[in-house]
């Protein structure tokens, strides 16, 4: 999708369940409605590298075009006019460029200007000053990088923050005889101001890439002024550019469609790839812990509290929970809501719901463990159980993972330890502890043709109560848990799909 497409809440609510995925091929998501995609359950993803160095390299052009009147002497010596004179331009080397959004475009941008010997400043509020040094520009306040430039070129998003930022006041406190550069977003100028700031000399001239309705009226004053240079969106426009933009969001898309975590989700936990790599088997955790919680849930009352607890050897600043407290919402929160519940909507969701998530982070004293996490706990408070055995002591339904061997793991229920694969189903079983338990369950499932994938036994101590957590391939019938349910010492029973 090309900007011009515009992706309404009308669209989204029309396509709503069915539209699972919104591809943006390039980078501005400004013409998708993010929020009505967010509660459609929608993901957006976009292409957020493959033309930055396209884009950048087109601000530079016309920083260099403008500063030498290049398509003004252009159009004059194709009409017949030799006019040395009339376009003596100015140098770079040494001027003062303001960066305004110092991201990917930009800070390419910083970097050629430095190559071409300028003095680079940046404002941007939310960029690490280390990154802007390592590049040889300097961070400043908004006020501070337009009032010290001799050229600023405009790289931030189009948000409500940046929506018309430069306008009469700002163009005031800028040196006389400025030249600005935009290929961002039209709407980050506001237009009228800038015909009016051109006019008076206080802009010696700009070019834009881009303009608040695109194409511009076609009597636009702003495009057809001779101290205007434009070009009608080409910043991404290159053949490298275009190809790589096409395989990214392809790529992108197809991952989204098969369930794969989309690294460049736009309305989702944003996490970067590499700690998405990491935390692959630890999301998947999450979800099944939630998965399993919310189905020992019995009762009118509802899930209100929700706790998540980490157990890690990290530093708090390195883990990011983000996507697992998302993962851990959408297992509470599918298997008990009529809506499509994905990553995207599902904190939304649980929210709609009036469910509260709490986070806590439990250090792990083991400074030698690489696994990120060493295990997620999912407390559901002051809930009723139809499984007695998965209460814990404060009256929660307790259940607690680990991933071994990058598979995930259910390590305890309610009081119980236990070690199940979370794999295929499950069946939970509490009985008075006593020989032959496993034999007489086996031998049921065995006959039905049930397949166990995995099985382990967890006590309080010997003799007292113990629960079997049972990992089956196939769904037993109904008579074979009720035959399991049957066998004398078993007190209860539940079978949980994963
Ligand atoms: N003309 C064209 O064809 C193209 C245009 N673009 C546009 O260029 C812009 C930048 O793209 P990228 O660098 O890839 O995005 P980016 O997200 O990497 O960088 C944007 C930067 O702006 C900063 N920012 C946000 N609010 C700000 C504010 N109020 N003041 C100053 N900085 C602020 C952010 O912190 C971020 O560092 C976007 O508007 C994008 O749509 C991008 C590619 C091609
Ligand atoms: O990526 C962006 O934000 C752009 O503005 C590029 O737009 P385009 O994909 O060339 O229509």
């Amino acid at each position: 999708m090309s900007p011009g497409t515009k992706v309404t809440r009308e669209v989204l609510e029309a396509g709503r369940g069915r539209l699972r995925v919104v591809g943006r091929a390039g980078v501005g998501i400004d013409n998708v409605d993010l929020q009505a995609a967010t509660e459609a359950g929608c993901l957006v993803v976009n292409a957020p590298t493959a033309n930055t160095v396209a884009a950048a390299e087109h601000g530079i052009a016309l920083l260099a075009c403008m500063a030498r009147n290049v398509s003004q002497a252009d159009a004059a010596l194709k009409a017949g006019k030799w006019q040395r004179a009339k376009y003596v331009g100015v140098s770079l080397v040494g001027k003062t460029l303001a960066i305004m959004g110092f991201g990917k475009v930009g800070s390419e941008v910083a970097r050629r200007a430095k190559g071409l010997g300028m003095h680079v400043i940046a404002h941007d509020p939310y960029a690490p000053a280390d990154k802007a040094r390592a590049i040889g520009a300097e961070l400043v306040s908004f006020e501070e990088a337009i009032a010290k430039a001799d050229f600023i070129s405009l790289h931030m998003p189009l948000t409500p923050a940046t929506s018309k930022v430069f306008n009469d006041e700002s163009f005031g406190k800028m040196k006389t005889g400025v030249w600005i550069i935009n290929v961002a977003r039209g709407g980050v100028i506001d237009e009228d101001a800038l015909v009016r700031a051109l006019d008076s000399g206080k802009v010696a001239q700009a070019a834009l890439d881009v303009f608040t309705v695109e194409p511009p009226a076609k009597d636009s004053k702003l495009v057809l002024h001779e101290n205007v240079t434009v070009t009608p969106h080409l910043g991404a426009s290159t053949v490298e550019a275009q190809e790589g933009v096409a395989i990214e969001i392809a790529e992108a898309v197809g991952g989204a469609l098969r369930g794969a975590l989309a690294a460049t989700a736009v309305n989702a936990p944003m996490v970067p790839a590499e700690v998405l790599s990491e935390l692959a088997p630890y999301v998947s955790l999450a979800e099944k812990l939630g998965r399993l919680a919310v189905q020992l849930v019995a009762g009118e009352s509802g899930i209100k509290g929700v706790k998540v607890v980490y157990t890690s050897a990290r530093d708090p600043d390195d883990l990011d929970t983000r996507l697992l407290r998302a993962m851990v919402t959408k297992g509470i929160v599918e298997p008990v809501s009529s809506t499509f519940v994905n990553l995207v909507n599902a904190d939304y969701t649980a929210k709609q719901r009036g469910m509260r998530i709490a986070e806590e982070r439990v250090s792990h004293d083991n400074a030698a463990a690489e696994a990120p996490l060493e295990s997620i706990q999912v407390r559901l408070s002051h809930v009723q159980s139809k499984f007695a055995g998965a209460i814990s002591d404060g009256g929660d339904i307790v259940v607690v993972g680990r991933v071994k061997y990058g598979v995930p793991h259910l390590t305890v229920v309610g009081p119980y330890e236990v070690d199940v694969s979370l794999e295929g189903n499950l069946i939970l079983c509490r009985q008075i502890d006593q020989p032959g338990m496993i034999g007489k369950v086996g031998n049921i499932l065995g006959r039905r043709n049930v397949n166990v994938s995995f099985m382990s036994v967890g006590r309080t101590s010997r003799g007292k109560q113990a629960i079997m957590a049972i990992g089956v391939d196939e769904e037993p019938d109904k008579k074979t848990l009720e035959k399991i349910g049957a066998i004398p010492a078993v007190e209860e029973f539940v079978f949980l799909e994963l």
